[in-house]
């Protein structure tokens, strides 16, 4: 660049010596210096187009890896939000399908989880040839305790209730909230006579249930009544039999267990004053 330079300066200061102003190469020398900056401005003119292609191309790549960036850091913000929403319905679900089986006073299985576990066990018994128990349990008098000490300890009564009946079963019989005071038992894979020993041991705990209220000690006692599953049967008809046995225990004196079509194994106990 320094020598074209130096070369340009020398041509430019020969053409305006006066002395060659008569040369006869001046005119030839003067315009092939004249092309020759004309060449060289194209040259420049050029090589500036090219740089500025070759900039904006960097700034396009530039700009494209960072919207790249940019967008990815986008889409990872959305999966890390869709990712805590599916976790949340996840939970949400569970939730409700919790609350959706459980009877809210005493956090027994409602009558809907009952039902849902009833076919279960018709299907189950059906397919492997074994039978269940169901127990219907109803308290005595309890309208007398809601009349005499309101519906709130009426209430935790029913959740003391509750709580008897699930510490008495074993940890595989279901036990849920029928509705109002009654409650249901269910003994899976349990003929009639080993389900005497829980039903048993319910209604003692049932008897030596004792809820302080003010000074007072109130206690309960319930009826119950009992059928074992039949080849065939439906879950409703079960339950018909044992609701039917469940009557009469309460017509036969309450505070006694009904075994339906098992006469021998009638609990008959001492009617127990609330
Ligand atoms: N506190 C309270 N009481 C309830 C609830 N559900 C039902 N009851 C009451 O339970 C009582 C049931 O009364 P009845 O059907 O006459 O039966 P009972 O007094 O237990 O008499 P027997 O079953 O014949 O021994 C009614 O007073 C209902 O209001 C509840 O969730 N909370």
């Amino acid at each position: 660049m320094n020598r074209e330079r130096d070369l340009d300066s020398l041509i430019e200061s020969l053409l305006a010596d006066p002395a060659y102003m008569d040369h006869p190469l001046r005119d030839a020398l003067q315009r092939l210096h004249q092309q020759n900056v004309e060449h060289l401005g194209r040259i420049e003119r050029i090589a500036r187009i090219s740089d500025g292609y070759q900039s904006l191309a960097r700034e396009q790549n530039l700009s494209l890896s960072e919207r790249y960036h940019k967008q990815l850091r986008k889409l990872e913000k959305v999966a890390r939000i869709s990712d805590r929403y599916q976790q949340m319905m996840r939970d949400l679900n569970l939730a409700l399908k919790e609350a959706s089986n459980r009877d809210p006073l005493t956090a027994l299985a409602n009558r809907r989880m009952l039902i849902e576990r009833l076919k279960e066990e018709v299907s189950r018994a059906t397919r492997q040839n074994k039978t269940f128990v169901l127990a219907m349990v109803d308290v005595d008098h309890f309208k007398q305790i809601n009349d005499n000490w309101g519906h709130d300890i009426g209430d935790r009564m029913l959740e003391e209730i509750a709580r008897v009946l699930q510490a008495e079963v074993r940890s595989y019989d279901l036990c849920g909230r029928w509705g109002g005071e009654e409650f249901l038992i269910l003994l899976p894979d349990t003929d009639l006579d080993s389900a005497a020993q829980v039903i048993e041991r319910v209604r003692s705990g049932l008897r030596a249930l004792a809820v302080r209220v003010s000074t007072e000690l109130l206690s309960v006692s319930a009826s119950f009544g009992v059928a074992e599953h039949r080849t065939d049967e439906s879950y409703s008809q079960t339950l018909n039999r044992a609701d039917a046995a469940l009557l009469q225990a309460k017509r036969n004196g309450r505070d006694r267990c009904i075994y339906a079509n098992h006469e021998s194994l009638d609990n008959t106990a001492p009617k127990p004053q609330p």
